[in-house]
């Protein structure tokens, strides 16, 4: 069986840590490189010291050194962080899988572009169920397009940096194109003072930081006489990271190109 050779850029983080537990246990993968970033303390450690597994893999903050051997680069950093290895694994044609958060359009665009020289799965959300609860969505949307009110509402723990989660903000553009409306015109972040009634073409987010609430988006479509909910629960990270092992295996056929989750489930259309 021809292994997957996969790095892990932030690996002493919450995902880092997780991905690199996960690969080590996956058949057909090796952990081939760890990616942190310089300063950080657990440069030159085994990557998989926290799980008390030794992986013989050494963290480093070089990416010529950590990535010299890898042909995949699963990426769950900051913003800043994936886009300096983008450049690099663009250069290189390393894949990238990337489950960082927080873009901006710039951000984006420069994914966008890597994507024409290696082949890139970028998803706010690599659990299967929250895919797949994306599907649901579209179809509910499409179905609750008048005289519903529609409410994103999602939950995180307190070290979470960025809202409304990327998630959440995927869910509000899948419902915003099934209306035929525009997320960037019809968004509400949050509600303060004296607002007036609600504006029914709105879709509005409520953000809610706690603890260590794994990851809970719920969908409220609130009618007259009756409210429908739609909600994912995370209670674990291995969702997230077997997610993107699955995203790895689905990238190994593709030279470039961008992808998401909804392509490797066949979710699309
Ligand atoms: N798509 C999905 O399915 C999921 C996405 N996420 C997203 O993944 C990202 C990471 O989440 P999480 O693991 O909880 O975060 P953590 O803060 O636990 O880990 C982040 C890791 O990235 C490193 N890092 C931070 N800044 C940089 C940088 N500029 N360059 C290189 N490395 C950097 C951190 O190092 P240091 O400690 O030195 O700062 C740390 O090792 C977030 O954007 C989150 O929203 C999370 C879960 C699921
Ligand atoms: O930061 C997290 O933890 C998570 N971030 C992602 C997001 O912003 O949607 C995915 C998941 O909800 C966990």
């Amino acid at each position: 069986m021809t292994q997957l050779k996969i790095a892990v850029a932030g690996a002493s983080g919450r995902m880092g840590r997780m991905l690199i537990e996960t690969i080590a246990a996956a058949p057909d993968a090796v952990l081939a490189g760890a990616l942190d970033r310089e300063g950080n303390p657990f440069i030159g450690s085994d990557a998989g010291a926290f799980s008390g597994q030794l992986t013989g893999v050494v963290i480093q903050s070089a990416l010529d050194k950590g990535l010299a051997d890898a042909d995949f680069l699963i990426d769950f950093t900051r913003p800043e962080g994936t886009l300096h290895h983008l450049e690099y694994c663009a250069a290189h044609g390393i894949k990238m899988i990337i489950g960082t958060t927080g873009f901006d359009d710039a951000g984006k665009a420069a994914i966008r572009a890597a994507a024409e020289k290696t082949a890139i799965l970028f998803a706010p959300n690599m659990s299967i169920g929250v895919n797949v609860t994306m599907k649901l969505l579209e179809m509910a949307a499409k179905n609750f397009s008048e005289g519903y009110d529609i409410e994103i509402i999602e939950a995180h723990h307190r070290h979470k940096v960025d809202a409304p989660s990327g998630t959440a903000l995927k869910m509000g553009e899948v419902i915003a194109d099934a209306l035929g409306r525009d997320l960037k015109e019809c968004a509400v972040y949050g509600r303060e003072g004296v607002t007036g009634e609600r504006d029914p073409s709105t879709i509005g987010f409520a953000t809610v930081r706690g603890g260590d609430i794994v990851g809970d988006h719920t969908v409220l479509f609130a009618g007259i006489g009756e409210r429908i909910e739609i909600s994912h629960k995370s209670s674990s990270r291995v969702s997230y990271a077997q997610g993107s092992l699955r995203a790895a295996r689905f990238l190994a056929d593709k030279p470039t190109g961008l992808y998401d989750m909804q392509d490797v489930l066949g979710l699309k259309g």
